[in-house]
């Protein structure tokens, strides 16, 4: 039933595309298929008038035969160059909308989730074959209609004859039977694929590289990974075998059925007046049938596998149906408010942020400091509206925070490295809607992130290109990869909100105090003065700059105010400054 939904819905989807293209392929598809029990038809005609000494006929039908047989090649090789491209097209069309399900914004948190990440896993490795089902649900179309061709004409000559399309039942049956038994493993398999995939990453990528050497773990990530690989292939292997036990059973029914039925009907035909041209007749209706079932039950399996796919796609996409951005009239004065924010991740047995509230003013800069672990990034993520509140109202200018609808400009620590060439890896960091940044922005935002230099490393400037995936591409320094996240997320001329996650960390102290120093000047510009400013940061001279410091402990909010403020509290923020000075002071 799914297949048949599936079916339809890739048929809606190429008609919409490129109506001329899918007639082209229905009608020259429709024709070579027609035109195998056509043929069958002509054999008969053509052994009779043979046996029967009329030469002429036998000529016409001989080159009637020819012409079918040449339609039957053709009409499906003709037709191939037609849809192959529609294929890809419903492929891209499916992969796009896969992308835009889990870049949805709730699906951050979602996407965490062991069960939306192994739906993803399987999904990911399968959208890669979508393009097949197209093809398969016109070729299984055109098969159907065959099947009833050949049927019709096997009925006329004995009715009995119509058990050989019918067993054909139970090959489907026990193939979709069968299918089912692999996607069940599939499923079950993801998990230790997915762990096998991470080790697989780890020992091959360079910057893991170096550590597993240095610490002599190959073999032990080599190890784990053979594990997981075992443990995946284990479960394939029973799916596939089960299916192989469940289609063979299938099989011999059916062969079973088939040979009786062709034996009653010889008998009978041999004892009546049958001509030697019906005898043909059936020996290549129920040969050329035997291969369509073969090749249906074939298609069969590729369609209940896209069934399967654009299935979880949709389940993907219905997961979280992110409310439509309403443009609302930002509150003037209103700032960012967290009022009794309650954050707990997916599964995580205690909350990760406890009773947070924090009023922040339009234009502030604000420093999060804390320890590992304590909650900042999680924090600032709940900020720009990347994860939703467990409990308690965050809003920015009066509304509750929507990034579909405000323009937020951030740096993560786990940040993109965007492998264009310079200017657009840069450019791209535009607020949502706006113009693409030209060569004016790129520069200021590569000069605010102090990170000009690299335009002149790079001997195409800002056509260089970056990243490992370009054969001309540039390999950047982790610490020159962040630059240039950080140069991307300042490209905004008035973002609603600016969070930078550590976006010094590859930065000595005095760097990152130049580079907030910086941008404190920009921020107090003009054009950025409504704008807000989250920054976490471990460098105590950084921070004391800013306007408001929050100080994290264990999710909650320890204490927040000025550097002045925090300094003559005497809590954890002046013990660690303190701690913090007199090392710079020994050093
Ligand atoms: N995606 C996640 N799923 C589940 N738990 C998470 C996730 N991300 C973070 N955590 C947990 O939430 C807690 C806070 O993490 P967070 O990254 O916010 O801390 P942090 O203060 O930014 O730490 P650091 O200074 O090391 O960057 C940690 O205990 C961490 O294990």
């Amino acid at each position: 039933m799914n297949s048949i939904r599936s079916a339809g819905e890739i048929l809606r989807m190429a008609w919409r595309m490129d109506r001329v293209k899918m007639v082209k392929a229905a009608v020259l598809l429709g024709g070579g298929f027609l035109a195998t029990p056509l043929a069958a038809l002509g054999l008969r005609a053509f052994t009779n008038s043979l046996l029967a000494g009329e030469a002429d006929r036998a000529t016409l039908l001989g080159l009637l035969l020819a012409v079918l047989l040449m339609l039957e090649l053709m009409g499906t090789h003709f037709a191939h160059l037609s849809y192959f491209e529609l294929g890809e097209m419903t492929q891209v069309h499916l992969q796009h909308r896969l992308f835009t399900a889990t870049n949805s914004v709730v699906s951050l948190a979602r996407r965490e989730q062991p069960d939306y990440a192994n739906d993803l896993q399987v999904t990911q490795s399968r959208a890669w074959n979508l393009n097949r089902a197209l093809e398969a649900t016109l070729q299984f179309g055109g098969l159907l209609v065959q099947l009833c061709v050949s049927t019709f004409l096997l009925a006329r000559l004995n009715w009995v004859l119509v058990l050989v399309p019918c067993l054909s039942v139970l090959l489907i049956l026990a193939s979709a039977r069968a299918q089912r038994a692999v996607n069940l493993s599939e499923e079950r398999a993801a998990e230790p694929a997915r762990r096998a995939r991470h080790f697989l990453r780890l020992a091959t990528t360079p910057e893991s590289l170096v550590e597993l050497r240095l610490l002599g773990l190959e073999d032990e990530v080599v190890e784990r990974h053979t594990a997981e690989w075992d443990a995946t292939t284990r479960q394939m292997w029973r799916g596939q075998s089960r299916a192989a036990l469940i289609k063979s059973l299938g099989q011999l029914g059916f062969a079973l059925g088939y040979a009786g039925a062709l034996i009653f009907v010889f008998r009978q035909i041999a004892g009546d007046t049958a001509t030697v041209g019906d005898f043909v007749l059936v020996l290549a209706l129920a040969v050329q049938t035997t291969m369509q079932i073969s090749t249906a039950v074939t298609l069969l399996a590729v369609l209940q596998q896209s069934s399967v796919t654009i299935g979880r796609i949709t389940r993907l996409a219905d997961a979280e149906p992110g409310p439509a951005p309403a443009h609302r009239e930002p509150i003037p004065g209103a700032g960012l408010r967290l009022e009794h924010v309650t954050f707990s991740y997916h599964g995580g047995a205690e909350p990760v942020l406890r009773d947070v509230n924090l009023s922040i003013p339009p234009g502030a800069r604000v420093a999060v400091v804390g320890e590992n672990g304590a909650g900042k990034t999680t924090l600032v993520k709940l900020m720009c509206g990347l994860y939703q509140p467990t409990s308690g109202r965050i809003s920015l200018n009066g509304h509750a925070v929507d990034t579909g609808e405000m323009s937020v400009a951030a740096l993560f620590q786990d940040f993109a490295r965007v492998e264009l060439s310079l200017r657009d890896s840069i450019g791209i960091g535009k607020c949502r809607g706006a113009e693409p940044a030209d060569d004016g922005a790129v520069h200021a935002a590569l000069e605010r992130a102090d990170t000009t230099e690299l335009v002149d490393r790079l001997p195409d400037g800002l056509d260089g290109i970056l990243g490992t995936h370009y054969t001309d591409g540039a390999e950047l320094s982790g610490g020159q990869w962040q630059r240039v996240g950080l140069a991307r997320a300042l490209v905004p001329e008035s973002p609603a909100l600016l969070m930078l996650d550590e976006p010094a960390a590859a930065l000595d102290p005095t760097a990152e105090h130049a580079l907030f120093e910086r941008f404190a000047v920009a921020a107090g510009a003009q054009e950025r003065r409504s704008a807000i400013t989250v920054y976490v940061s471990h460098r105590f001279s950084t921070v004391r700059m800013a306007d408001l410091i929050v100080v994290m402990e264990r999710g909650r909010v320890a204490a927040a105010g000025t550097h002045d403020e925090l300094m003559r509290a005497g809590g954890t923020y002046a013990e660690l400054y303190t701690m913090q000075a007199r090392a710079y002071a020994d050093v």
